[in-house]
């Protein structure tokens, strides 16, 4: 079977390339809806490091997406089943070690192609079947929203019992969805949103608490912290942050930065505080987001407030104008309604 792959192969560069996909070895999907991440922008603006650049291009971008089942040559979808693509994809079983933290294991959009594809086939067990509720604009955004419940569920086994009250650093797309899981999960704890931008704060209507970073918060006064800013916002809310929890806290690192970033150890070590890295999700994590999309009917609606943009794609001048948009844009994700 015949496919055409979108590959970025230099910044701002997207070029055609056919692929010969072997549609007996899993599920046939068609792309319909993606969403661009950070990640996807910092390749296709050239901001990764020359070496990173020179390694990982020419690569499809994208790895977050649903779309509909085309063929199945395993038996476990119907033609036409709406699904998300899980982008993860591990090489080998580990007992200790989570899929998406094996070395080994392949990430769709980071070394390997990723979504921008006319077709992709995936094992049956990289594909999950999406519920009618949740909406496509929403559901093409899924993985961001795995990634903050795989998160939280990290935090759930490595932080202490006492969860009065948490601060999210970040009052993007990932501070919005980690506060709106928190706050579902414990609905008992204050949620207090730490952000840069009033309007960006008045959309977060679930939260306790919204406070501009600007307005420190006063000293041990958060159980624990989740941190969701990128690069040098990182830094500053990591230094916040350790002010800010209470000794013994867990602090949960999301952020990325292509810099490294300098903590204050000593106040670390003093608070004994636990911090803990996440990063990409598993098939587990994405059958989680799932049941929560069931069990929770309002998440659609919060979740709906993210999106940004929706940009009908059916040329190669189209994916340029999403990805400038999202360049430009103040807020929320960017969509691409994928017609490829
Ligand atoms: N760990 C993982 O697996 C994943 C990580 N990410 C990463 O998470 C980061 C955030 O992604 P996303 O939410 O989509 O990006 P956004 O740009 O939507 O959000 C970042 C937000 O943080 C705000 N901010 C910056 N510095 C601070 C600060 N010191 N205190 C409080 N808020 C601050 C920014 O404000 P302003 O715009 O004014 O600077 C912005 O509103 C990115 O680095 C992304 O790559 C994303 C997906 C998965
Ligand atoms: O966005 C992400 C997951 O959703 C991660 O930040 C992304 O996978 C990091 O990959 P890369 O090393 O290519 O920046
Ligand atoms: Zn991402």
């Amino acid at each position: 079977m015949l496919s055409c792959a979108y590959r970025l192969t230099a910044p701002r560069v997207f070029e055609p390339v056919q692929l010969e996909l072997n549609a007996s070895a899993g599920v046939v999907v068609r792309p319909t809806y993606l969403s661009v991440c950070n990640a996807d922008i910092r390749y296709y603006q050239g901001s990764r490091s020359p070496q990173v650049l020179a390694k990982k291009l020419p690569m499809a971008l994208i790895h977050e997406g649903i779309g509909v089942v085309v063929k199945d040559a395993t038996g476990t979808f119907a033609r036409g089943s709406r699904v998300v693509m899980v982008p993860n994809a591990p090489c080998e079983t580990s007992d200790y070690i989570a899929e998406n933290y094996l070395r080994s294991s392949k990430f769709c959009g980071s070394g390997f192609d990723g979504f921008m594809q006319e077709l992709v086939v995936l094992p049956p067990e990289r594909v999950v079947a999406l519920p009618d509720s949740i909406p496509n604009e929403v559901a093409a955004f899924t993985e961001l929203v795995s990634v903050a419940a795989h998160a939280v569920n990290r935090f759930d086994s490595i932080a202490h019992e006492k969860r009065d009250r948490i601060g999210v650093w970040g009052d993007g797309n990932l501070g919005f969805i980690v506060s709106l899981i928190l706050k579902m999960r414990y609905p008992q704890a204050q949620i207090c949103v730490y952000g840069r931008n009033e309007y960006k704060l008045n959309d977060f209507t679930f939260a306790d608490e919204t406070h501009l970073t600007y307005d420190a918060p006063g000293e041990c006064t958060c159980d624990h912290a989740f941190e969701c800013c990128c690069g040098d916002g990182s830094v500053a809310a990591i230094e916040q942050i350790i002010d800010a929890v209470r000794p013994e806290a867990t602090v949960s690192l999301l952020g990325v930065s292509e810099n490294p970033v300098p903590v204050n150890t000593r106040m670390v070590l003093e608070k004994g505080l636990r911090l803990f890295g996440s990063s990409r999700s598993g098939r587990a994590d994405f059958v989680s987001v799932v049941e929560m999309y069931k069990q929770h009917p309002d998440m659609a609606r919060y979740l709906e407030s993210l999106i940004g943009g929706v940009f009908p794609v059916r040329s190669i001048a189209d994916m340029c104008t999403a990805f400038e948009a999202d360049l430009r844009k103040s807020a929320g994700k960017t969509i691409m309604k994928w017609d490829m």
